[in-house]
Protein backbone atom coordinates (compact mmCIF):
# COMPACT_ATOMS: atom_id res chain seq x y z
CA UNK A 1 0.00 0.00 0.00
CA UNK A 2 1.14 3.56 -0.49
CA UNK A 3 -0.36 6.85 0.62
CA UNK A 4 -3.07 7.89 -1.77
CA UNK A 5 -2.18 11.56 -1.62
CA UNK A 6 1.26 12.99 -2.09
CA UNK A 7 0.30 16.48 -0.97
CA UNK A 8 2.32 17.87 1.88
CA UNK A 9 0.58 18.41 5.19
CA UNK A 10 1.51 20.62 8.13
CA UNK A 11 0.33 20.85 11.74
CA UNK A 12 1.46 21.94 15.17
CA UNK A 13 2.49 18.74 16.96
CA UNK A 14 2.70 20.14 20.48
CA UNK A 15 -0.28 20.80 22.74
CA UNK A 16 -2.19 24.06 22.29
CA UNK A 17 -1.16 26.89 24.60
CA UNK A 18 2.19 28.31 25.65
CA UNK A 19 5.29 26.26 26.33
CA UNK A 20 9.08 26.44 26.23
CA UNK A 21 9.16 24.67 22.88
CA UNK A 22 6.58 24.32 20.10
CA UNK A 23 6.95 21.75 17.34
CA UNK A 24 5.65 22.00 13.79
CA UNK A 25 5.58 18.93 11.60
CA UNK A 26 5.56 18.76 7.79
CA UNK A 27 5.00 15.50 5.92
CA UNK A 28 4.85 14.78 2.18
CA UNK A 29 6.88 14.99 -1.01
CA UNK A 30 7.51 18.73 -0.70
CA UNK A 31 8.23 18.84 3.06
CA UNK A 32 11.93 19.58 2.58
CA UNK A 33 11.35 22.14 -0.22
CA UNK A 34 8.81 23.99 1.88
CA UNK A 35 11.06 23.95 4.94
CA UNK A 36 13.90 25.37 2.83
CA UNK A 37 11.70 28.32 1.90
CA UNK A 38 11.50 29.13 5.63
CA UNK A 39 15.09 28.40 6.65
CA UNK A 40 16.93 29.37 3.45
CA UNK A 41 19.17 27.25 1.23
CA UNK A 42 21.48 25.22 3.42
CA UNK A 43 22.52 21.63 3.67
CA UNK A 44 20.73 19.41 6.16
CA UNK A 45 21.91 16.02 7.37
CA UNK A 46 19.22 13.39 7.96
CA UNK A 47 18.03 13.12 11.57
CA UNK A 48 20.48 15.80 12.79
CA UNK A 49 19.41 18.97 14.58
CA UNK A 50 20.37 22.21 12.79
CA UNK A 51 19.96 25.66 14.26
CA UNK A 52 18.23 28.15 11.96
CA UNK A 53 16.04 31.19 11.69
CA UNK A 54 12.47 30.71 10.34
CA UNK A 55 11.28 33.39 7.92
CA UNK A 56 7.85 34.38 6.66
CA UNK A 57 7.19 34.76 2.88
CA UNK A 58 8.29 38.42 3.02
CA UNK A 59 11.65 37.42 4.45
CA UNK A 60 10.89 38.63 7.99
CA UNK A 61 12.24 36.41 10.75
CA UNK A 62 9.36 34.80 12.70
CA UNK A 63 11.41 32.74 15.14
CA UNK A 64 14.60 30.72 15.47
CA UNK A 65 15.09 27.15 16.54
CA UNK A 66 15.96 23.64 15.39
CA UNK A 67 15.26 21.93 12.07
CA UNK A 68 15.16 18.14 11.80
CA UNK A 69 14.84 16.28 8.50
CA UNK A 70 13.67 12.66 8.42
CA UNK A 71 14.00 11.43 4.82
CA UNK A 72 11.46 8.97 3.41
CA UNK A 73 10.90 6.13 4.11
CA UNK A 74 12.62 6.16 7.50
CA UNK A 75 10.23 8.65 9.10
CA UNK A 76 7.14 8.38 11.29
CA UNK A 77 4.78 8.66 8.30
CA UNK A 78 7.09 6.94 5.83
CA UNK A 79 7.16 10.18 3.80
CA UNK A 80 9.60 13.12 3.77
CA UNK A 81 9.18 14.69 7.21
CA UNK A 82 10.61 17.94 8.54
CA UNK A 83 10.16 19.18 12.10
CA UNK A 84 10.65 22.81 13.06
CA UNK A 85 11.16 23.28 16.79
CA UNK A 86 10.61 26.88 17.75
CA UNK A 87 9.37 28.70 20.81
CA UNK A 88 6.06 27.45 22.15
CA UNK A 89 3.86 30.49 21.60
CA UNK A 90 0.57 30.09 19.74
CA UNK A 91 1.09 33.25 17.64
CA UNK A 92 4.57 32.21 16.49
CA UNK A 93 3.44 28.68 15.67
CA UNK A 94 0.40 29.94 13.76
CA UNK A 95 2.66 32.22 11.73
CA UNK A 96 4.93 29.27 10.91
CA UNK A 97 1.93 27.19 9.81
CA UNK A 98 0.69 30.10 7.66
CA UNK A 99 4.12 30.39 6.03
CA UNK A 100 4.09 26.64 5.20
CA UNK A 101 0.56 26.92 3.79
CA UNK A 102 1.66 29.94 1.72
CA UNK A 103 4.39 27.76 0.20
CA UNK A 104 1.93 25.03 -0.73
CA UNK A 105 1.41 22.82 2.35
CA UNK A 106 -2.09 21.92 3.46
CA UNK A 107 -3.26 21.96 7.08
CA UNK A 108 -3.44 18.36 8.29
CA UNK A 109 -6.75 16.79 9.21
CA UNK A 110 -7.22 15.06 12.55
CA UNK A 111 -5.09 11.91 12.74
CA UNK A 112 -3.68 12.39 9.25
CA UNK A 113 -0.02 11.81 10.21
CA UNK A 114 -0.95 8.50 11.87
CA UNK A 115 -3.19 7.60 8.93
CA UNK A 116 -0.29 8.11 6.51
CA UNK A 117 1.94 6.00 8.76
CA UNK A 118 -0.67 3.25 8.55
CA UNK A 119 -1.13 3.58 4.77
CA UNK A 120 2.66 3.41 4.30
CA UNK A 121 2.88 0.21 6.37
CA UNK A 122 4.83 1.87 9.16
CA UNK A 123 2.36 0.39 11.65
CA UNK A 124 -0.89 -1.51 11.65
CA UNK A 125 -4.25 -0.21 12.74
CA UNK A 126 -4.12 -1.35 16.37
CA UNK A 127 -0.73 0.36 16.72
CA UNK A 128 -2.04 3.59 15.19
CA UNK A 129 -4.98 3.49 17.59
CA UNK A 130 -2.58 2.82 20.46
CA UNK A 131 -0.85 6.16 19.78
CA UNK A 132 -4.14 7.95 20.42
CA UNK A 133 -4.77 5.75 23.48
CA UNK A 134 -1.31 6.43 24.89
CA UNK A 135 -1.76 10.19 24.54
CA UNK A 136 -5.28 10.05 25.99
CA UNK A 137 -4.45 7.61 28.81
CA UNK A 138 -5.97 8.71 32.10
CA UNK A 139 -4.24 6.19 34.37
CA UNK A 140 -0.78 4.56 34.51
CA UNK A 141 -2.46 1.25 33.87
CA UNK A 142 -4.10 2.41 30.65
CA UNK A 143 -0.86 4.11 29.51
CA UNK A 144 1.07 0.87 30.03
CA UNK A 145 -1.57 -1.12 28.15
CA UNK A 146 -1.51 1.38 25.26
CA UNK A 147 2.28 1.21 25.06
CA UNK A 148 2.06 -2.59 24.86
CA UNK A 149 -0.37 -2.26 21.96
CA UNK A 150 1.86 0.31 20.29
CA UNK A 151 4.75 -2.13 20.53
CA UNK A 152 2.63 -4.75 18.80
CA UNK A 153 1.42 -6.96 21.67
CA UNK A 154 -2.18 -7.04 20.45
CA UNK A 155 -1.29 -7.31 16.76
CA UNK A 156 1.00 -10.26 17.44
CA UNK A 157 -1.80 -12.22 19.12
CA UNK A 158 -4.20 -11.47 16.28
CA UNK A 159 -1.60 -12.33 13.64
CA UNK A 160 -0.88 -15.66 15.32
CA UNK A 161 -4.58 -16.49 15.08
CA UNK A 162 -4.68 -15.43 11.42
CA UNK A 163 -1.64 -17.58 10.56
CA UNK A 164 -3.17 -20.67 12.12
CA UNK A 165 -6.46 -19.94 10.43
CA UNK A 166 -4.70 -19.70 7.05
CA UNK A 167 -3.08 -23.11 7.60
CA UNK A 168 -6.47 -24.59 8.34
CA UNK A 169 -8.02 -22.90 5.31
CA UNK A 170 -5.30 -24.27 3.04
CA UNK A 171 -6.07 -27.78 4.28
CA UNK A 172 -9.84 -27.39 3.94
CA UNK A 173 -9.61 -25.79 0.48
CA UNK A 174 -7.37 -28.65 -0.62
CA UNK A 175 -9.86 -31.21 0.68
CA UNK A 176 -12.64 -29.57 -1.33
CA UNK A 177 -10.59 -30.11 -4.47
CA UNK A 178 -10.87 -33.88 -3.95
CA UNK A 179 -14.64 -34.40 -3.69
CA UNK A 180 -14.42 -38.22 -3.36
CA UNK A 181 -12.21 -38.02 -0.30
CA UNK A 182 -13.50 -34.72 1.05
CA UNK A 183 -15.45 -36.19 3.95
CA UNK A 184 -12.51 -38.32 5.05
CA UNK A 185 -10.13 -35.41 4.73
CA UNK A 186 -12.31 -33.27 6.94
CA UNK A 187 -13.24 -35.87 9.54
CA UNK A 188 -9.64 -37.07 9.86
CA UNK A 189 -6.58 -34.88 9.81
CA UNK A 190 -7.39 -33.16 13.08
CA UNK A 191 -9.48 -30.40 11.46
CA UNK A 192 -11.96 -30.48 14.33
CA UNK A 193 -9.11 -30.39 16.88
CA UNK A 194 -7.43 -27.49 15.12
CA UNK A 195 -10.69 -25.61 14.97
CA UNK A 196 -11.36 -26.18 18.67
CA UNK A 197 -7.85 -24.98 19.48
CA UNK A 198 -8.37 -21.87 17.40
CA UNK A 199 -11.65 -21.10 19.12
CA UNK A 200 -10.00 -21.51 22.52
CA UNK A 201 -7.19 -19.14 21.59
CA UNK A 202 -9.57 -16.60 20.07
CA UNK A 203 -11.57 -16.69 23.31
CA UNK A 204 -8.41 -15.93 25.28
CA UNK A 205 -7.57 -13.00 23.02
CA UNK A 206 -11.16 -11.77 23.39
CA UNK A 207 -10.89 -11.93 27.20
CA UNK A 208 -7.65 -9.92 27.05
CA UNK A 209 -9.21 -7.42 24.67
CA UNK A 210 -12.20 -6.99 27.00
CA UNK A 211 -9.77 -6.34 29.81
CA UNK A 212 -7.82 -3.91 27.63
CA UNK A 213 -10.95 -2.00 26.75
CA UNK A 214 -12.05 -1.92 30.40
CA UNK A 215 -8.86 -0.24 31.60
CA UNK A 216 -9.05 2.20 28.70
CA UNK A 217 -12.62 3.37 28.86
CA UNK A 218 -14.40 1.41 31.56
CA UNK A 219 -17.83 -0.15 31.57
CA UNK A 220 -20.77 2.09 30.74
CA UNK A 221 -23.78 1.17 32.84
CA UNK A 222 -27.15 2.82 32.31
CA UNK A 223 -29.59 2.71 35.23
CA UNK A 224 -33.23 2.66 34.09
CA UNK A 225 -36.65 1.84 35.49
CA UNK A 226 -39.99 3.23 36.52
CA UNK A 227 -40.18 6.49 38.47
CA UNK A 228 -39.30 6.14 42.16
CA UNK A 229 -37.87 2.63 41.75
CA UNK A 230 -34.73 3.98 43.43
CA UNK A 231 -32.43 4.53 40.42
CA UNK A 232 -30.80 7.65 41.78
CA UNK A 233 -30.46 6.05 45.21
CA UNK A 234 -28.66 3.14 43.57
CA UNK A 235 -26.38 5.49 41.63
CA UNK A 236 -25.47 7.19 44.92
CA UNK A 237 -24.90 3.88 46.66
CA UNK A 238 -22.52 2.73 43.91
CA UNK A 239 -20.76 6.12 43.77
CA UNK A 240 -20.45 6.33 47.54
CA UNK A 241 -21.67 9.92 47.68
CA UNK A 242 -24.81 11.92 46.87
CA UNK A 243 -24.26 12.43 43.17
CA UNK A 244 -27.97 12.56 42.29
CA UNK A 245 -30.96 14.20 43.95
CA UNK A 246 -33.23 11.68 45.69
CA UNK A 247 -36.77 12.59 46.78
CA UNK A 248 -40.03 10.75 47.21
CA UNK A 249 -41.44 12.72 44.26
CA UNK A 250 -41.86 10.48 41.21
CA UNK A 251 -40.11 12.19 38.29
CA UNK A 252 -37.28 13.75 40.31
CA UNK A 253 -34.59 12.91 37.77
CA UNK A 254 -35.29 14.48 34.41
CA UNK A 255 -31.91 14.86 32.79
CA UNK A 256 -29.18 12.31 32.25
CA UNK A 257 -26.66 12.24 35.11
CA UNK A 258 -23.15 10.87 34.75
CA UNK A 259 -20.61 9.80 37.35
CA UNK A 260 -17.29 8.13 36.55
CA UNK A 261 -16.31 5.91 39.47
CA UNK A 262 -14.03 2.92 40.09
CA UNK A 263 -14.89 -0.49 41.47
CA UNK A 264 -11.58 -1.84 42.86
CA UNK A 265 -9.77 -0.06 40.03
CA UNK A 266 -12.31 -0.93 37.32
CA UNK A 267 -13.53 2.29 35.72
CA UNK A 268 -17.32 2.37 35.75
CA UNK A 269 -19.30 5.06 33.93
CA UNK A 270 -22.62 5.32 35.73
CA UNK A 271 -25.56 6.94 33.97
CA UNK A 272 -28.75 7.73 35.88
CA UNK A 273 -31.84 8.43 33.80
CA UNK A 274 -35.37 9.75 34.11
CA UNK A 275 -38.03 7.29 35.29
CA UNK A 276 -39.88 5.68 32.38
CA UNK A 277 -43.65 6.16 32.28
CA UNK A 278 -46.44 7.60 30.16
CA UNK A 279 -46.11 11.29 30.67
CA UNK A 280 -47.73 14.40 29.29
CA UNK A 281 -45.00 16.53 30.77
CA UNK A 282 -42.79 17.87 27.97
CA UNK A 283 -39.64 17.96 30.11
CA UNK A 284 -40.17 14.43 31.31
CA UNK A 285 -40.79 13.18 27.77
CA UNK A 286 -37.48 14.68 26.68
CA UNK A 287 -35.81 13.02 29.68
CA UNK A 288 -37.24 9.67 28.61
CA UNK A 289 -36.05 10.19 25.04
CA UNK A 290 -32.56 10.91 26.38
CA UNK A 291 -32.69 7.85 28.62
CA UNK A 292 -33.17 5.66 25.55
CA UNK A 293 -30.39 7.43 23.65
CA UNK A 294 -28.04 6.47 26.52
CA UNK A 295 -29.31 2.90 26.69
CA UNK A 296 -28.44 2.43 23.02
CA UNK A 297 -24.78 3.37 23.71
CA UNK A 298 -24.39 1.40 26.94
CA UNK A 299 -22.39 -1.76 27.64
CA UNK A 300 -24.93 -2.99 30.15
CA UNK A 301 -28.38 -2.01 31.30
CA UNK A 302 -29.24 -2.03 35.00
CA UNK A 303 -33.00 -2.19 35.44
CA UNK A 304 -34.27 -1.15 38.87
CA UNK A 305 -37.63 -2.41 40.11
CA UNK A 306 -39.35 -1.61 43.41
CA UNK A 307 -39.43 -5.01 45.12
CA UNK A 308 -42.77 -4.15 46.72
CA UNK A 309 -44.43 -4.03 43.33
CA UNK A 310 -42.48 -6.66 41.41
CA UNK A 311 -44.45 -7.88 38.37
CA UNK A 312 -45.00 -11.62 37.95
CA UNK A 313 -43.01 -11.83 34.78
CA UNK A 314 -39.52 -10.46 35.35
CA UNK A 315 -38.43 -11.58 31.90
CA UNK A 316 -40.60 -9.08 30.10
CA UNK A 317 -38.49 -5.94 29.91
CA UNK A 318 -41.40 -3.97 28.46
CA UNK A 319 -43.37 -4.23 31.71
CA UNK A 320 -40.32 -3.26 33.76
CA UNK A 321 -39.56 -0.36 31.44
CA UNK A 322 -42.91 1.00 30.28
CA UNK A 323 -43.23 2.95 27.04
CA UNK A 324 -40.36 1.11 25.56
CA UNK A 325 -41.53 -1.94 23.65
CA UNK A 326 -40.48 -0.57 20.31
CA UNK A 327 -37.08 0.66 21.47
CA UNK A 328 -36.44 -2.59 23.33
CA UNK A 329 -37.19 -4.76 20.32
CA UNK A 330 -33.87 -4.15 18.63
CA UNK A 331 -31.85 -3.86 21.82
CA UNK A 332 -29.01 -6.34 22.18
CA UNK A 333 -27.61 -5.51 25.57
CA UNK A 334 -26.85 -7.56 28.68
CA UNK A 335 -29.26 -6.72 31.49
CA UNK A 336 -28.83 -6.79 35.25
CA UNK A 337 -32.02 -6.66 37.29
CA UNK A 338 -32.17 -5.06 40.73
CA UNK A 339 -35.15 -5.60 43.03
CA UNK A 340 -34.71 -2.58 45.27
CA UNK A 341 -36.18 -1.59 48.66
CA UNK A 342 -35.63 -5.07 50.13
CA UNK A 343 -35.89 -3.42 53.57
CA UNK A 344 -39.53 -2.67 52.80
CA UNK A 345 -40.45 -5.82 50.87
CA UNK A 346 -38.85 -8.11 53.47
CA UNK A 347 -36.97 -10.18 50.84
CA UNK A 348 -33.53 -11.34 52.02
CA UNK A 349 -30.82 -9.24 50.28
CA UNK A 350 -28.34 -10.94 47.96
CA UNK A 351 -28.35 -12.69 44.59
CA UNK A 352 -31.85 -13.81 43.57
CA UNK A 353 -32.25 -17.49 44.50
CA UNK A 354 -33.73 -18.47 41.13
CA UNK A 355 -32.86 -15.86 38.54
CA UNK A 356 -29.37 -15.19 37.16
CA UNK A 357 -28.11 -11.58 36.99
CA UNK A 358 -30.81 -10.52 39.46
CA UNK A 359 -30.11 -8.91 42.83
CA UNK A 360 -32.28 -8.16 45.80
CA UNK A 361 -30.95 -5.20 47.76
CA UNK A 362 -31.63 -1.97 49.54
CA UNK A 363 -30.00 1.05 47.95
CA UNK A 364 -31.00 3.04 51.02
CA UNK A 365 -29.35 0.81 53.63
CA UNK A 366 -26.64 -0.71 51.42
CA UNK A 367 -27.69 -4.29 52.19
CA UNK A 368 -27.01 -6.56 49.22
CA UNK A 369 -24.83 -3.98 47.41
CA UNK A 370 -21.63 -6.05 47.69
CA UNK A 371 -23.12 -8.89 45.66
CA UNK A 372 -24.10 -6.39 42.95
CA UNK A 373 -20.59 -4.91 42.90
CA UNK A 374 -19.01 -8.35 42.56
CA UNK A 375 -21.44 -9.20 39.78
CA UNK A 376 -20.65 -6.03 37.82
CA UNK A 377 -16.92 -6.75 37.92
CA UNK A 378 -17.42 -10.38 36.93
CA UNK A 379 -19.89 -9.55 34.16
CA UNK A 380 -17.40 -7.08 32.68
CA UNK A 381 -14.67 -9.72 32.86
CA UNK A 382 -12.55 -7.55 35.13
CA UNK A 383 -9.57 -9.46 36.51
CA UNK A 384 -8.16 -6.83 38.83
CA UNK A 385 -5.68 -4.01 38.39
CA UNK A 386 -2.46 -4.44 36.41
CA UNK A 387 -3.89 -7.37 34.45
CA UNK A 388 -4.30 -5.89 30.99
CA UNK A 389 -1.81 -7.02 28.40
CA UNK A 390 -2.78 -4.42 25.80
CA UNK A 391 -5.30 -1.68 25.18
CA UNK A 392 -8.32 -2.38 23.00
CA UNK A 393 -11.45 -0.72 21.71
CA UNK A 394 -15.03 -1.71 21.20
CA UNK A 395 -14.49 -2.32 17.46
CA UNK A 396 -11.75 -4.86 18.26
CA UNK A 397 -14.09 -6.73 20.58
CA UNK A 398 -16.87 -6.75 17.98
CA UNK A 399 -14.45 -8.10 15.37
CA UNK A 400 -13.22 -10.84 17.70
CA UNK A 401 -16.81 -11.79 18.50
CA UNK A 402 -17.61 -11.93 14.78
CA UNK A 403 -14.59 -14.13 14.18
CA UNK A 404 -15.59 -16.44 17.03
CA UNK A 405 -19.16 -16.68 15.75
CA UNK A 406 -17.87 -17.66 12.31
CA UNK A 407 -15.51 -20.26 13.81
CA UNK A 408 -18.30 -21.71 15.95
CA UNK A 409 -20.53 -21.92 12.88
CA UNK A 410 -17.71 -23.69 11.03
CA UNK A 411 -17.28 -26.18 13.88
CA UNK A 412 -20.99 -26.87 13.70
CA UNK A 413 -20.88 -27.46 9.92
CA UNK A 414 -18.04 -29.90 10.47
CA UNK A 415 -19.93 -31.68 13.20
CA UNK A 416 -22.96 -32.09 10.94
CA UNK A 417 -20.78 -33.27 8.03
CA UNK A 418 -21.99 -30.37 5.92
CA UNK A 419 -20.31 -29.63 2.59
CA UNK A 420 -16.70 -28.50 2.89
CA UNK A 421 -17.51 -25.31 1.01
CA UNK A 422 -19.64 -24.13 3.93
CA UNK A 423 -16.82 -24.65 6.40
CA UNK A 424 -14.42 -22.93 4.02
CA UNK A 425 -16.74 -19.94 3.80
CA UNK A 426 -16.96 -19.65 7.60
CA UNK A 427 -13.19 -19.78 7.95
CA UNK A 428 -12.85 -17.08 5.31
CA UNK A 429 -15.33 -14.89 7.20
CA UNK A 430 -13.42 -15.46 10.46
CA UNK A 431 -10.15 -14.42 8.84
CA UNK A 432 -11.72 -11.28 7.41
CA UNK A 433 -13.09 -10.30 10.84
CA UNK A 434 -9.66 -10.78 12.43
CA UNK A 435 -7.92 -8.79 9.72
CA UNK A 436 -10.22 -5.86 10.32
CA UNK A 437 -8.53 -5.50 13.71
CA UNK A 438 -5.03 -4.95 12.37
CA UNK A 439 -6.24 -3.23 9.21
CA UNK A 440 -4.96 -5.90 6.82
CA UNK A 441 -8.57 -5.84 5.62
CA UNK A 442 -10.47 -2.55 5.98
CA UNK A 443 -13.33 -0.66 4.52
CA UNK A 444 -12.44 2.96 3.73
CA UNK A 445 -15.19 4.36 5.93
CA UNK A 446 -13.73 2.47 8.89
CA UNK A 447 -10.38 4.21 8.39
CA UNK A 448 -12.10 7.57 8.17
CA UNK A 449 -13.98 6.93 11.40
CA UNK A 450 -10.91 5.77 13.30
CA UNK A 451 -8.52 8.53 12.29
CA UNK A 452 -11.00 11.39 12.50
CA UNK A 453 -11.28 10.73 16.26
CA UNK A 454 -7.59 11.62 16.69
CA UNK A 455 -6.44 15.20 17.37
CA UNK A 456 -4.90 17.39 14.71
CA UNK A 457 -1.15 16.91 14.64
CA UNK A 458 -1.18 13.22 15.59
N1 LIG B 1 -36.92 2.23 52.16
C1 LIG B 1 -36.24 2.42 51.05
N2 LIG B 1 -36.48 3.52 50.31
C2 LIG B 1 -35.78 3.70 49.19
C3 LIG B 1 -34.80 2.78 48.76
N3 LIG B 1 -34.29 3.24 47.60
C4 LIG B 1 -34.92 4.41 47.34
N4 LIG B 1 -35.80 4.69 48.28
C5 LIG B 1 -36.70 5.85 48.34
O1 LIG B 1 -37.51 5.85 47.19
C6 LIG B 1 -37.77 7.19 46.76
C7 LIG B 1 -37.35 7.34 45.32
O2 LIG B 1 -35.96 7.17 45.22
P1 LIG B 1 -35.12 7.75 44.01
O3 LIG B 1 -33.73 7.26 44.16
O4 LIG B 1 -35.35 9.19 43.87
O5 LIG B 1 -35.86 7.00 42.83
P2 LIG B 1 -35.68 7.23 41.26
O6 LIG B 1 -35.93 5.93 40.62
O7 LIG B 1 -34.38 7.90 40.97
O8 LIG B 1 -36.87 8.22 40.97
P3 LIG B 1 -37.10 9.21 39.72
O9 LIG B 1 -35.81 9.91 39.45
O10 LIG B 1 -38.14 10.13 40.22
O11 LIG B 1 -37.55 8.37 38.60
C8 LIG B 1 -36.99 8.08 47.70
O12 LIG B 1 -37.84 8.54 48.71
C9 LIG B 1 -35.94 7.16 48.30
O13 LIG B 1 -35.52 7.55 49.58
C10 LIG B 1 -34.57 1.62 49.55
O14 LIG B 1 -33.77 0.75 49.25
N5 LIG B 1 -35.33 1.50 50.68
K1 LIG C 1 -37.85 10.09 42.95
MG1 LIG D 1 -33.97 9.62 40.02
Amino acid sequence: MSAASSDTIVAIATAPGRGGVGVLRLSGDRALDIARLLIGERSLSPRKAHFSTFKDPEGQVIDEGLVLWFPAPGSFTGEEVVELQGHGGPVILDMLVAACVHHGARQARAGEFSQRAFLNDKMDLTQAEAIADLIDAGTRESARAALNSLQGAFSREVNTLVEQLIQLRIYVEAAIDFPEEEIDFLSEGGVADDLRGLIRQAEEVLASARQGRLVREGLTLVIAGRPNAGKSSLMNALAGFDAAIVTEVAGTTRDVLREAIQLDGMPLNLIDTAGLRESGDQIEQEGIRRAFAEIKKADRLLVVVDAQETPDNLDDLATLLPQSQQQLDDLDLPVTLVLNKADLSGDPPGPHPERPDTFILSAASGDGMDALRRHLKAAAGYQGEAQSRFSARRRHITALQDALAALAKGADQLHRHAAGELLAEDLRAAQQALEEITGAFTADDLLGRIFSSFCIGK
